[in-house]
């Protein structure tokens, strides 16, 4: 059996030999270093031990003798020792969380070793893809060395529960393969214009009235909290995007007069624009609202919005137009739409959260503060978006070359690998402030019928462009055998991910 390069994404450092150890599920267990600051007790990793256990050995559950038979040897022990230095087994990921570790395969034991538990997680996944099974079950590893740690600090996934609403279960399960390729940020698009699926605990109706169905396609307050803890075992850290104020039609079913109404001429036309920026009920609105956000959602960043805005309805509004007049803005709505912007990010900033928000607002020229990261989701030009951005000081977060809701015919996941986050004109100071990317897949014509296939494993891609060394992966026809490998892997793991190219898998999806 020739154990193909075994980790996706790449590790920076990956030191394989053609020693191989068998692994029985009988004597195989994961322990606590006595040196480790992390033991027994610790949430996150008790529960990796036991998840990644049975990712390792499905097919075996403890305590059952009736794992494979061995004909010809006692099977030797395996002990994986896991090493953290410092403890925090209880809190939340963080843009500063260190994910490094190191791991060392040898002769009947692995010592993995980490700052945070964190690490450990990103530790344990790449053991869990070192395991390999021959043709008759047995299971091996070979004798192996890594030294790991992510290129990008922010690997996110955007998933749109909007366009159509995603089941619970649909969500944990991309959480779940989000893991295995070591994305660490789930960005929860989670109300658009069709559907306002999150159920407010201060504005109810916002559901009640703006949900495809007030109780079968909503995300009550328990939902929320199980997506924020299945993540957080993980190392995922959860970012809510509401966004305003463009792409609110669904708010105004169950929050009235929230959005500008639309005129004909000088009476209503009775369709609704954008959030309403000239009225003091808007902001007290929104700042409600954020406030809930804030103490729901534990991430000290919140995601805005700010794309897409259309002028026409706040132009056709003889009050907008006077409030334009009033505040100096002539007829220049991005004025408008600044002063909106400008108002719901100090709210943010005066909650203690740090905004993100799309590049449309950078563009309208808008005075942002400092820390907002601006997040590139036009496709055209990012390169020079990039540049504009990092020189005004800016972190970025690079979308728009990963918006994988767009499919085509034949291996698009090499354009996704060929995209260089930090390939702009700019110093070495601009380039540090690329802090990561987002795939994202918008929910047009995706539901939980279509999502894993459509996500997987075309989103891996990026997943190895935000992890792993850039001069290590330059080469897609190189990282195709490992990529179609790592498919077979997530198949093996019951992820519906589609195939790259012909080909066979040992467990194809059943
Ligand atoms: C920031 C952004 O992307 N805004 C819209 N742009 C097109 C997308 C589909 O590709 C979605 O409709 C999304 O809501």
């Amino acid at each position: 059996v020739q154990q193909v390069d075994g980790v996706w994404p790449l590790p920076q450092q990956l030191d394989q030999s053609a020693d191989r150890n068998s692994l029985s599920p009988q004597r195989f267990s994961f322990t606590y270093g006595r040196d480790s600051a992390a033991q027994t007790g610790c949430s996150v990793l008790d529960a990796a031990f036991k998840r990644y256990f049975s990712i390792i050995f499905p097919d075996f559950t403890k305590g059952s003798e009736n794992g494979l038979q061995y004909m010809w040897s006692e099977p030797q022990p395996f002990v994986v020792s896991v090493s953290v230095k410092t403890r925090g087994c209880d809190g939340y990921p963080d843009e500063d969380s260190d994910e490094s570790y190191n791991l060392s395969v040898s002769e009947g034991q692995a010592v993995l070793r980490s700052v945070t538990v964190w690490g450990a997680l990103r530790g344990l996944e790449s053991f869990s893809q070192l395991v390999y099974q021959d043709d008759y079950g047995s299971y091996f590893i070979n004798k192996t060395e890594i030294v790991d740690f992510p290129r990008f600090a922010f690997r996110g996934l955007l998933l749109d529960t909007s366009r159509h609403y995603l089941p619970l279960h649909a969500i944990l399960k991309t959480l779940d393969a989000m893991a295995y390729s070591k994305f660490n940020v789930f960005h929860w698009h989670i109300v658009d214009d069709p559907s306002f699926p999150y159920q407010s605990r201060t504005f109810p109706d916002l559901s009640n009235k703006g949900a495809f169905h007030p109780f079968t396609h909503v995300y009550t307050q328990s939902d929320v909290m199980r997506v924020i803890e299945h993540a957080r075992m993980r190392g995922i850290r959860v970012i809510p995007e509401f966004d305003s104020p463009g792409h609110t039609q669904s708010w105004g079913k169950g929050q009235p007069n929230l959005l500008t109404p639309c005129y004909k001429g000088d009476v209503p036309s009775g369709s609704f624009g954008p959030v309403d920026p000239t009225v003091d009920t808007t902001y007290k609105f929104m700042e409600s609202l954020l406030k809930e956000v804030k103490f729901v959602f534990p991430d000290s960043y919140v995601h805005l919005g700010g794309d897409e805005v259309s002028f026409a309805c706040w132009q056709s509004n003889p009050n907008v137009r006077t409030f334009m007049e009033k505040m100096g803005f002539g007829k220049d709505f991005t004025k408008l739409e600044s002063f909106y912007m400008e108002s719901i990010m100090n709210m943010t900033a005066a909650l203690n959260r740090t905004s993100i928000v799309w590049q449309d607002v950078f563009d309208y020229h808008e005075r942002i503060p400092q820390d907002t990261v601006l997040e590139i989701w036009k496709g055209e030009t990012y390169q020079a978006e990039l540049s504009r951005m990092t020189k005004a000081g800016h972190r970025v977060l690079l979308s728009a070359p990963w918006y994988i809701n767009h499919i085509s015919y034949g291996q698009d996941w090499r354009n996704s690998y060929a995209v260089q986050p930090q390939n702009f004109s700019g110093t070495e100071e601009q380039k540090k402030l690329v802090i990561g990317g987002e795939v994202a897949m918008w929910g047009e014509y995706v539901d939980a019928t279509n999502l894993n296939p459509r996500l997987w494993p075309r989103a891996c891609a990026a997943a190895e462009r935000l992890w792993s060394d850039e001069e290590k992966t330059l080469n897609a026809d190189l990282a195709f055998p490992r990529l179609e490998k790592f498919r077979c892997e997530l198949l093996r793991r019951g992820i519906q991910a589609e195939p790259l190219f012909v080909g066979h898998c040992k467990h194809e999806y059943d």
